[in-house]
Parts: C-alpha cells; structure tokens; sequence
C-alpha cells in the first residue's frame, strides 16, 4: 500500500476535468467559479480588511478564474483594478470575462499600467497548466516586474497571490520555462498560491516549492472523477505525497491519510509476524577499511531504530576493533572478502543488506557480485552506486533500492542528469519525477534520488513493462538542516531496516524518507547525522492516530 496525498500531472487534471464535463455533472463555467470563489476565500481569509486589489488576467481559463475572482472581491468591497489581455478566451473564460465587464474596465497587461497604481494585493491570473512556452514580450515584462527585477527589492513577492502556480513555472517539473534551472533571485516568488483538486509535481519540486509560497489545495468537486480515473486500470494513478509540508494545505479529508497509512504498515509487520527476533528481520549493513566506520555504524544503528529484530555490521577483520563501542545491541562479524560474503549470505535469515556508506569503492565492487547474485532485498548507497557506475546494471533487480544523490545520479545517468540540468524551453519540461522514473526503468531498481525534493520511483511491474511504475515525492524543502554530512548514510540504514522487516522496496523508502524527514523536523536547526537514529521512535510516536 502506497500512502500520501495523490498528485496530479497536468495531463492528467485535464484529463480529469474533461470526464467530468463530459459526465454532465459539472461544466466548465461551474467549476471555474468553484476555482476562482476558493482565492477570493483565500484572500478574504488572509486579508479581511478589504483592499486594493490588481487583478492580472492572461489569454485562457487561468485567466477566466481571475475574472471570477475580480467579480467576487469587487462585490466585497475591494477595490479591484483589472489588468487583462485583448484575446477572445474559450467559452468558459470568455463568458466570465463578459460577466466582469458589467461591473468594471479591463486595463491593458503592460508593465507600465502595472506600475502606475500600487496596490495591496496582486493577484497572478496570467497562466497556468496551459502554459506550453516561455513567456516573451510585454507578458515576460510584466512577470519580471512582480518578479522584483525591477529593483523594487521583492516588495511585491510579499503581496502576491497566484491562481495555480506562479506564472511561467512548468507545473509538470516546478522548472520556469525560458529560464536556467538554477535559483534567480528576479524567479516570481509568491506569497501565497491556492491550485485545485490536487497538487501537481511541479508545486513540489525544483523551484515550486520556494516560488509558491504556501500552497493550499482547493476542493472544486472533482473528487468522484478523480478516484474513478485512479482505478486499477487507469493509469491515471502517478505519484504519492508522503510527507505534510508544513506549508501545505490539502482539503481536511484527505489530510490523515498519509500518517494513518505509514501506522498501519507498520502494525501489519509486527503484529503478522508474531514475536521473534527474527521474524523481525535480520539486516547486514557492509562496513569498510579501518577509519571509515562512522557512516556504517551510523546506517546500522538507524536499522535498529526501525524495528530490525537484528543487525549486524560487517567490516573488514582489520577494521573490527573500530567496531566495539556502543549500541551494543548490534552484532558484529568480519566479512573481509567476496567469498566470505557468499558463504555468510547462505543463512536465510538474513533479510536485508545494506552497502555503500564508508564501504571504499574498491571493497564495494568485489562485494556487489555476491550481493546481488544472493537476490537480497538491498540498499546500493554512496560508494556502491560509484562502484555500480562502473560495473553496470547487470545483476540488479526489484528489491534493490538505489539511493543517489544528484552527484552520483549524474555518474550513473549522465544522460538524464544532463537533461535535467537543461534550460527547458518548452512544457512541459523533462522533471526530477520523469527522470528518476527512468533511472528506475532502466535500472530495473527502485531508484531514490535525493534532495529537498525526494524522489522515490519503482521500476514498471514485469506484465506491464510500457507502464510508469509508482512514485511518491518526499518534500523536505521546510528542513534545510537535514543535509548534513552523514544524514543519507542513516537513510540508507532506516530503509535497510525497513527492508530486513519484509516491507516491498518503493515502501521501505517512502516510509523511510518520511521518518527520516520527521525525525529531522523533530530536532531542528543544529542537527547532526549522530542525532537521527535516537530520536526515530519519537517520529513513530507521533504517527499513532
Ligand atoms: N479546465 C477547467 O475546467 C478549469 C481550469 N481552470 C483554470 O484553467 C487553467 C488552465 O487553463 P488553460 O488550459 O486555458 O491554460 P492557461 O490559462 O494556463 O493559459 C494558456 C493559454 O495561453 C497560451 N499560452 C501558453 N503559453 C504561452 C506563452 N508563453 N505566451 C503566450 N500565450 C501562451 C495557451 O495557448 C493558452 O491559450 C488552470 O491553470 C486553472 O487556473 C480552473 O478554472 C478550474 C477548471
Ligand atoms: N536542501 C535540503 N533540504 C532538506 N533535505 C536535504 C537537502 N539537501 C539534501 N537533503 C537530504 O539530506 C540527506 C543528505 O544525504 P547525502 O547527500 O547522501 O549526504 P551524506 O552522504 O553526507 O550522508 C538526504 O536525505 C537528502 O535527501
Ligand atoms: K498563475
């Protein structure tokens, strides 16, 4: 069972909204009052003293939302400028146009009608999912202006409101088009931005997060077609969720799924398999030369903390007395060779290996062969994924899970790291979920690429090899103090442990970045990698429904 809240490509909120229309249950005029009276309630509940209000409406129904949203403030007493385009919108939006020219003048969208009033709010109506280019011309001006590049010191920023996503990001790939994919400090950043139904990837990745400012999902009634388009035989269904950004606002329904979902895994390990140490799993975590054992006992003693009944590391003899410090509920036992390994993983019980963290790079290429010869569910991290991008794929399979950072992806994908560091010039643009899911359908692995914005992808099942496999983003963007030397080395281990105790591989690294990233939001600012495995029970805790 996969948890989270459900998030949405842009293809596939069309291709929701579209069965819905055509169901007859709803047409497009409805739910566009639905989507524009959800900001004016937004704006409304941040702003109850009504103000001045700039209104910016672009060529299609993002547009047609902030004719709505003009009207409903306009009736409020707001006094509301509207800044829009000389187009003939679709029906939808044309008719709200329409609706707002009875109350009020729409004003040409040029920078310089912009500057002549200041207002209290903003509100960016200009484009949303429709968005397929860069935007050039007087557009691009007017975006650069609420930008801040104008010098005006982002004052903007602070009072503006976006109707689905700052205009210009790439909703698919949280890329602006047009752009280096790099921070600008002149990106359009947000106060506020209110999208419908479902976030979508690009609200929580790359720039989003940082440019959305805080995010709320509105409900505008689509949930029937939504949860008939998930179906098992849709492919509608993309990626999870897993992680409540503290500014991230999903309808109140939705909400308690994703904690509810990771308790009740967790119960199903412990009470379906009784009480036995090893029914808990055993899980082996590959230690390397003398020196370098601080990043495998710190894998090791994350596996503990997540419920392995067992755990052993395994250094090289030499490297064993590094080794005889606490906890001392860990077992030790030299492995110093590839033949040793052999003979070790002939015992059954062990569930679960984790290599890679302070391994050495030469020791995790002669270890690999036997590990993935063994078919053990296993974690490949740090030197085992610079080993792997020498050796190959050969050998891997789907209980492997790949955790890269953006630096050893670009050694093991060169090809999808170098597109994904493109400036895209059109939508959507190629994003970290796209990319990490063809690592994974190459790789034939789970593929966990790090950052702020984890992306975790399963390769497509075996009967369907054409589909997507799942994908779930782990949003960590509110705890910078996470990346710090030796924090993915516990990673590693907690999702070891996860393994060891007989959760799939895609869980055992979702589950595992939510509390790794729980446990880190637990702690705060002044974290140490040493700090994580001690205080993973506290995340559980707060996981009881
Ligand atoms: N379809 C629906 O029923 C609903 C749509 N909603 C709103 O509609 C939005 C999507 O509407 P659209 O599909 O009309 O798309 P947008 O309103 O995002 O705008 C795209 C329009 O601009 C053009 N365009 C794209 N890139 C451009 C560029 N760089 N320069 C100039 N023109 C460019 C496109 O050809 C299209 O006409 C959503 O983001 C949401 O705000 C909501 O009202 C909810 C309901
Ligand atoms: N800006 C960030 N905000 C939050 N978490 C981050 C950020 N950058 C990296 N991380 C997380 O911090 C951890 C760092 O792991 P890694 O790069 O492997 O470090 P190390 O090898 O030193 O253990 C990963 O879990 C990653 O997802
Ligand atoms: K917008």
């Amino acid at each position: 069972m996969l948890f989270g809240t459900e998030i949405l490509t842009t293809a596939q909120m069309r291709a929701i909204e579209s069965d819905a229309m055509a169901s007859g249950g709803v047409s497009g005029v409805q739910l566009m009052q639905r989507a524009g009276a959800a900001v004016a309630g937004q704006i409304r509940l941040r702003w109850p003293k009504p103000g001045r209000v700039t209104v910016l409406c672009g060529p299609g129904n993002n547009g047609g939302d902030g004719y709505v949203i003009a009207r409903l403030l306009a009736r409020t007493d707001w006094q509301v400028r509207v800044l829009g385009m000389d187009n003939e919108p679709g029906p939808d939006a044309a008719e709200m146009k329409r609706c707002w020219q009875k109350a009020g003048p729409i004003l040409p969208l040029t920078r310089a009608e912009l500057r002549r009033n200041e207002a209290d709010i903003y509100v960016d109506a200009i484009f949303g999912t429709g968005l397929t280019r860069p935007p050039v011309g007087e557009i691009a001006e007017v975006l650069d202006y609420l930008g801040g590049s104008d010098g005006d010191d982002g004052h903007v920023r602070q009072r503006l409101v976006t109707v689905d996503c700052p205009s210009g990001l790439c909703m698919d790939s949280g890329a602006f088009l047009g752009k280096p994919r790099q921070p600008s400090a002149d990106d359009l950043h947000a106060r506020l931005t209110i999208t419908f139904d479902s976030p979508k990837p690009g609200h929580l990745l790359e720039r989003g997060p940082a440019c959305c400012g805080e995010l709320v999902v509105a409900d505008i009634g689509l949930h029937d077609w939504r949860v008939r388009a998930s179906g098992p035989e849709q492919d509608h269904r993309t990626a999870h969720l897993t992680a409540i950004w503290p500014r991230f606002r999903v309808p109140d329904a939705r909400r308690p799924a994703a904690a509810q979902g990771i308790w009740a895994e967790w119960l199903e390990k412990r009470e379906g398999s009784g009480g036995h140490k090893f029914s808990h799993g055993h899980a082996m975590v590959l230690a390397g030369p003398p020196g370098h054992g601080g990043a495998a006992r710190l894998a090791a003693r994350a596996a503990l903390r997540v419920g392995a009944g067992l755990v052993t590391i395994c250094p090289p003899g030499a490297a064993m007395i590094e080794h005889a410090g606490p906890p001392d509920a860990l077992m030790r036992r030299a492995v110093d060779d590839a033949t040793a390994l052999s003979d070790l993983l002939q015992d059954q019980r062990i569930g679960a290996l984790c290599i890679g963290p302070g391994c050495g790079v030469e020791r995790a290429r002669e270890l690999l062969p036997p590990l993935l010869d063994s078919g053990r569910a296993c974690v490949l991290d740090a030197d085992a994924l610079t080993a792997l991008a020498a050796m190959g794929w050969n050998g891997l399979h789907d209980r492997c899970v790949l955790t890269p950072h953006g630096g050893e992806f670009s050694r093991l994908f060169p090809d999808l790291a170098e597109r994904l560091a493109a400036r895209p010039d059109h939508g959507p643009a190629l994003s970290k979920l796209d990319a990490t899911r063809e690592a994974a359908r190459r790789s034939g692995a789970v593929v966990l690429l790090k950052g702020p914005d984890t992306v975790i992808a399963a390769p497509p099942r075996r009967d369907k090899p054409n589909a997507t496999g799942h994908a779930v983003i782990h949003s960590a963007f509110d705890i910078p103090w996470l990346a710090t030397a030796g924090a993915g080395d516990v990673l590693a281990g907690i999702i070891a442990g996860l393994l060891a105790r007989g959760l799939t591989p895609l869980t055992a690294a979702s589950l595992g970045s939510f509390l790794h990233g729980a446990t880190a939001r637990g702690i705060g600012p002044g974290l140490i990698a040493d700090d994580l495995p001690d205080r993973i029970p506290g995340a559980f805790l707060d996981l009881v429904p």
